[in-house]
């Protein structure tokens, strides 16, 4: 099984491009109005716009409103949904969108999580407290046991030289990135981004070095 790559933050239609012709499988867009990397929906259609085919495009939220979601998703070209915060199972599946359900690794809890969530299609295991905002840069321990019942996403802390320890030790669905790709926050770095994406699959290829 391939594992896929996503990287989160995106603020620019190049940036998103630049993603999607070093191999990510996936961008994501913060709609968190406090984040350094929030994206108004203008901002967020242009990006999606820009995206080659078969790249898919993940809207995040921290514990918004109803009303805010529905006003992004009904503009914004959203393939995913991924929250971030105290979401409900209802409350995530009323959009009519698959999504994946983050959870702050930091004090949370996969299980109880997992167990509410059985209509995830995914959970992303971030290294933030639980309902703090993610690209924060935070890893958690990798060693712990995990729920089996989810394709799992890690995310946290994740840069090129510790990338591929994480995929060695779970062998998640995905891997997620941000700020261990930047060079400000929203701005990825190109040469980050092509050396994330090579290290998932170098590892892959040779898993025993
Ligand atoms: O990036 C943000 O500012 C943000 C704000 C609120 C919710 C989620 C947010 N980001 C999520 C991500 O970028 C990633 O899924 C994840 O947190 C990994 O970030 P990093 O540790 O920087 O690689």
């Amino acid at each position: 099984m391939r594992c896929r790559v996503k990287i989160c933050g995106v603020t620019r239609p190049e940036d998103a491009v630049m993603a999607a012709e070093a191999g990510a499988d996936a961008i994501g867009l913060v709609f968190y109005p406090p984040s350094r990397r929030h994206v108004t929906a203008d901002q967020a259609s242009r990006i999606v716009a820009s995206l080659p085919p078969m790249v898919t495009a993940v809207g995040l939220f921290l514990d918004a409103d109803a009303e805010q979601v529905r006003a992004i998703t009904s503009q914004v070209g959203l393939d995913l949904l991924q929250f971030h915060g105290a979401e409900s199972p209802a409350f995530c599946e009323r959009f009519g969108y698959r999504y994946m359900k983050a959870i702050g690794m930091a004090g949370g809890d996969p299980w109880s999580i997992a167990r509410d969530h059985p209509g995830a299609a995914g959970l992303l295991l971030d290294g933030h407290p639980p309902g703090a905002a993610g690209g924060s840069g935070e890893a958690f321990d990798w060693g712990q046991p995990l729920p089996a019942s989810h394709r799992i996403i890690v995310a946290g802390g994740l840069r090129v030289d510790n990338v591929a320890e994480a995929v060695k030790t779970i062998r998640p669905w995905g891997v997620d990135c941000s700020s261990g790709v930047e060079s400000a926050p929203g701005i990825k770095d190109r040469r980050l981004v092509a050396a994330f994406i090579e290290e998932v699959y170098r590892v892959q290829r040779y898993p025993g070095d």
